[in-house]
């Protein structure tokens, strides 16, 4: 029951279009995101959220495009990730734009760990699926969950393409003076240890995003993307080619974040296991789940951790401060990794919408171009915008991200490319 348009009709029957919409899954840990597009004209048809999933007080919240009706949300235990992708098919449904649509033409996957194979989108089988498995122990957290959103939406759609679009894809170009670690060769290449980075899609995305708002082609800019959500990495785009990133074996290393620490000496993990008396398990949880942010002041939300610091409170304030020393060494190392900087690029819950983190990770670098204008950078704005002075040397900028918006645009690319 192929949709296409049989070679066989006659040429004055009406054909019937082909399939233009784009369903994409970002599946993380606790929570599905879904965009349902209508890839001729780019339109979202709906979009979604469920959230806190596995916990009683789970939040599905649908919100139709503005022709098809206002924004629904109900809360009510999802036990999973197979039960919110079957709340997110019952919204669409009752939109008139449920799953079994012709004009379906594949569902795009967020995958964040496709390790050194997948430097493309890929249509997904039986080999990619346990290619995806096996990387399980160095994404614990994602992985799981992209792989339970893949396998529900086949079983939904068996005859529909799935595709994967893996966060690390766009870090493949790394040169190897940045991707390996400096340990023993041998133990890296049996194991895979080495820098894979994450947040990929989205650091393509606002690069390129970045050189159209300067004007030019991704080809001739070189740009610093800084991507701070709950979890954060920077990289070194040099000509639309990634040439370092900060995270690394896992999304644990690099900047500080939400709740995982980033950077720290390796033997911290010695001296807390030989002397602390802890578990290998219970450092994994240290440093993934209860540092960065939320282990130096309790909270991980800047919009609580600025309110702290404006009303005096210190332990804000020293995380805060602790979370910009790390953003702006990262800013100084990739200024040296690409020799000349033509934007440096804040994305992300934090990057779009923190004016404070974006003052105080420049402040200082007006040696190395590097200014905002107050009243810009304090500005509200919803699309790409400039934050730096007229006439400065190096742009520094807001570029929202659109990481489903990428992933639609791979997956339709990659199902309409004759094979
Ligand atoms: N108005 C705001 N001011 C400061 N920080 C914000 C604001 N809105 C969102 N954030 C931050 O953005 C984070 C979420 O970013 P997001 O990119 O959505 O993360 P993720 O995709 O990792 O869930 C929140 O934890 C919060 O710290
Ligand atoms: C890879 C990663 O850290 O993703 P997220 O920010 O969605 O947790
Ligand atoms: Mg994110």
């Amino acid at each position: 029951m192929s949709p296409h348009p049989s070679p066989a009709t006659p040429s004055d029957e009406p054909r019937p279009a082909p399939p233009s919409r784009v369903l994409v899954l970002n599946s993380g840990s606790s929570s599905v995101k879904y965009r349902l597009l209508e890839m001729s004209d780019g339109s979202r048809l709906a979009s979604g959220l469920v959230e806190r999933i596995g916990e009683r007080t789970s939040l599905v919240r649908h919100t139709p495009s503005a022709s098809r009706g206002e924004p629904r949300e109900r809360t009510g235990p999802v036990a999973d990730h197979e039960a919110a992708l079957k709340a997110m098919a019952e919204e669409l449904d009752a939109d008139g734009l449920g799953l079994d649509s012709p004009a379906l033409a594949a569902i795009g996957h967020r995958v964040v760990h496709g390790g050194m194979h997948f430097t493309e989108p890929t249509v997904v089988d039986e080999a990619v699926l346990a290619e995806i498995e096996r990387l399980i122990p160095v994404a614990p957290l994602h992985n799981p969950a992209n792989l339970t959103g893949i396998r529900t939406a086949t079983a939904l759609r068996p005859d529909l393409p799935q595709v994967a679009v893996f966060d690390t894809s766009f870090h493949t170009t790394m040169p190897e003076s940045a991707a390996r670690y400096a340990i023993d060769v041998r133990t890296a290449d049996e194991h895979r240890v080495r820098r894979y980075g994450f947040h990929g899609t989205s650091h393509a995305y606002v690069s390129r995003e970045t050189a159209r708002l300067l004007g030019k082609a991704p080809e001739d800019v070189n740009v610093i993307v800084l991507h701070l959500g709950n979890g954060a990495s920077a990289s070194a785009v040099r000509g639309g080619r990634c040439v370092d990133t900060s995270m690394g074996l896992t999304p644990l290393e690099g900047l500080v974040m939400g709740t995982r620490s980033g950077d720290v000496d390796p033997a911290v993990i010695f001296h807390l296991t030989r002397v602390g008396g802890m578990s290998v398990d219970e450092i994994d949880t240290l440093l993934n789940k209860k540092s960065g942010l939320v282990g130096l002041c309790g909270d991980n939300d800047m919009r609580e951790i600025r309110r702290r610091v404006d009303a005096g409170d210190e332990e804000a304030k020293l995380a805060f401060d602790i979370y910009i020393h790390r953003l702006k060494k990262y800013i100084g190392a990739y200024y040296a990794v690409l020799g000349r900087v033509d934007a440096v690029a804040f994305t992300a819950g934090v990057g779009e919408n923190a004016a404070p983190v974006r003052e105080a990770a420049v402040a200082g670098l007006a040696g190395l171009g590097l200014e905002v204008d107050a009243g810009r950078n304090g500005a509200r704005g919803t699309g790409p915008r400039l934050i730096s002075p007229d006439g400065a040397r190096v742009a520094v900028a807001v570029v929202p991200t659109d990481e489903e918006m990428e992933i639609a645009t791979q997956t339709y690319a990659l199902v309409r490319k004759p094979n």
